[in-house]
């Protein structure tokens, strides 16, 4: 009836709701002027795709973005002791090519600080701000923290949206990385140009499944176009063994997100060898 309030239909749309009333206090704050400001005096950012590509290549499995996550919606807490930068000091020991850094609060328990203090520890992997991005606002934020690459989600996200929001990263030397999760998303993102780094998210992000098995599908439909447009692909989700690795590197990912895997570990850089089934070469290994 006419008078019901409006609730949100699925866990994004929560997200999504609660980020937009975050993001207006957060402006409130401190305005797109001055963190765009903020933006200009970080040191520049770092090359993340280079990084995948030369970490694929030394290994010759796909290379890892390693998820510095405490908790999730549908997961619950992870990690009751939760070290960010210890996490990201024994990722980048035990191989990790970049990590991925959870920022948001109120549905994962992340944070910004998290993000400026594993960059400030001396971690040299290049850093994923894993975020909800509707506000050209978020970009520079995570810019100015030392963010060097961003993802940007294709179910969150309008194509103008997405193509203003891919110059902006540009512009400050970012990657984007854009996230879909089925064939319609996958063809909206693939009409769009400039764009270098897909990840193909195994879990929904409105019903939580995760399915292994939608990265090698879409794999199939439209490999040849990505291809062809020389598009690195990131297997994202619900990875836990080598035989998970090596079914999504057969679909033809050069990357892998990995959170949960690792972090649930009493030692999450060494829950690394197990789940490639070896140890990896870490940058500068001969
Ligand atoms: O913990 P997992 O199943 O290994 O997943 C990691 C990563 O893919 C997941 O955290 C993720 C993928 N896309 C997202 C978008 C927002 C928040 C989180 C995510």
């Amino acid at each position: 009836s006419g008078d019901d309030k409006a609730v949100p239909r699925n866990i994004l749309e929560q997200i999504v709701w609660d980020k937009e009333v975050e993001v207006s206090q957060r402006k409130a704050k401190k305005p797109l002027k001055s963190v765009v400001e903020s933006s200009e005096h970080a040191p520049p950012a770092r090359d993340f795709i280079g990084a995948l590509t030369a970490a694929h290549r030394r290994n010759g499995v796909p290379a890892l973005i390693a998820e510095v996550k405490k908790a999730s919606p549908s997961r619950g807490v992870l990690r009751e002791n939760f070290n960010p930068v210890e996490i990201a000091q024994a990722y980048e020991k035990n191989g990790a090519a970049c990590l991925s850094i959870l920022t948001d609060e109120k549905h994962f328990q992340g944070s910004f600080e998290n993000l400026e203090t594993v960059r400030n520890s001396g971690v040299q992997c290049p850093l994923l701000c894993k975020e909800f991005v509707i506000d050209i606002w978020q970009i520079y934020y995570a810019r100015s923290k030392g963010a060097d690459a961003i993802l940007l989600i294709a179910a969150v996200l309008p194509d103008l949206d997405m193509k203003y929001m891919l110059r902006i990263c540009k512009n400050l030397g970012m990657t984007a990385l854009i996230e879909v999760h089925d064939e319609k998303e996958l063809d909206r993102v693939l009409r769009i140009d400039g764009v270098e780094l897909i990840g193909i998210n195994n879990r929904s992000l409105e019903t939580f499944v995760v399915d292994t098995s939608n990265t090698r599908m879409l794999m199939e439909k439209r490999g040849d176009i990505i291809k062809e447009k020389g598009i690195l692909v990131v297997g994202e989700s619900g990875l836990f063994t080598p035989d998970d690795v090596a079914y999504v590197h057969s679909a033809g990912v050069s990357a892998v997100l990995v959170g949960e895997s690792l972090i649930k570990e009493e030692d999450p850089g060494r829950a690394i060898a197990g789940l490639f089934g070896k140890e990896l070469l870490k940058v500068g290994a001969l």
